[in-house]
């Protein structure tokens, strides 16, 4: 099979794991940057343009796209769909999965267990919100935010308003949610691949930070999940519609709560954690479905 990896940087970890999964398992993989295609429209021949030729034949893409690049690289992920090649992430399910507020609303249609968020656009009424969420302390998160950046933890009211007000000053749109203390500085991810598991950590933040990520200092070991937990995930995925999604839960006196589900999740943690070979897993994936 012709495997096209589409990913701005050969060198990192996800990247190369995935470029050794396939081969190990006799396919045509290449790296692709996404910045570097020029998409060619015209009528029933949609094409790539790279590196001064067409691609061609492209049996199945892999879309590793950064946050920083979704608009152009879910142009070039929908092309080579038009294209007829299969990506383990659809072009839709990547531009929804982006947007944290639209994620939760998806996700909370789905019935899935969620931390009380509200989003507002009236934001002289931060009592009003503040009580929504059941007080403080509560959780203020940028919409666009990753790794860990833009999510803060307000203890009190003043706090609280403070921060709402200064990212309302600077035009920047927040969800204000809920904080589960229960989940005491730690997460969960789980891998999903084709709706089922292929590996769980969970994620503990530094001392003293409520936030998990291990770009913020966060340590990780693997975990066996309560099969409450593997449902939860494995619903999420679904809801979104990501054949390949790391969703991140809290532990909640109610049960699993889930934060995010995210469309290009890093390798290397889970990986590293679990011992599994995740790679081959989503190569496995893109076997049974061209
Ligand atoms: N409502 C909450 N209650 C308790 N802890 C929370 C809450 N929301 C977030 N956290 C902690 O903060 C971390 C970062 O939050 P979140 O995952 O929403 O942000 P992010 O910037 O999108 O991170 P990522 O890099 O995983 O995309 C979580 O992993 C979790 O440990
Ligand atoms: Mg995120
Ligand atoms: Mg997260």
């Amino acid at each position: 099979m012709n495997i096209k990896i589409l990913s701005r940087n050969p060198n990192l970890y996800s990247t190369k794991r995935l470029v050794e999964a396939a081969k190990k398992r006799k396919h045509d993989v290449q790296v692709i940057d996404p910045l570097k295609c020029d998409l060619v429209i015209e009528k029933r021949n949609p094409n790539i343009y790279y590196k001064g030729e067409y691609i061609l034949d492209t049996d199945a893409i892999i879309p590793r796209i950064g946050a920083s690049v979704t608009f152009y690289g879910t142009a070039v992920v929908r092309q080579f769909e038009m294209m007829g090649a299969f990506s383990t992430i659809d072009s839709e399910a990547l531009v929804r999965s982006r947007d944290k507020l639209r994620s939760l609303q998806v996700l909370s249609r789905a019935k899935i267990g969620l931390p009380k968020t509200v989003f507002t656009n009236y934001s002289r009424d931060v009592n009003g919100v503040i009580q929504q969420v059941g007080g403080t302390p509560l959780v203020i998160k940028l919409l666009e935010g990753t790794q860990g950046l833009g999510v803060v933890l307000a203890e009190t009211k003043n706090a609280a308003k403070s921060v709402i007000e200064a990212f309302n000053g600077l035009q920047a749109r927040v969800i204000v949610q809920e904080f589960i203390k229960e989940a005491k500085g730690a997460d969960i991810r789980v891998f999903v691949v084709d709706g089922h598991v292929v590996g769980a950590m969970k994620r503990q933040g530094k001392e003293g930070e409520f936030r998990s990520n291990l770009h913020q200092g966060g340590s990780a070991e693997v975990i066996e999940l309560s099969d409450e937990e593997e449902i939860a995930a494995i619903k999420a995925a679904k809801a979104m519609r990501l054949g390949v999604a790391g969703v991140d839960l809290l532990q909640s006196s109610r049960g699993p709560l889930i934060l995010e589900v995210n469309s290009s999740p890093g390798l290397e943690g889970i990986e590293k954690a679990t011992g599994k070979d995740i790679a081959r897993s989503i190569i496995q994936y893109i076997e049974k479905n061209v």
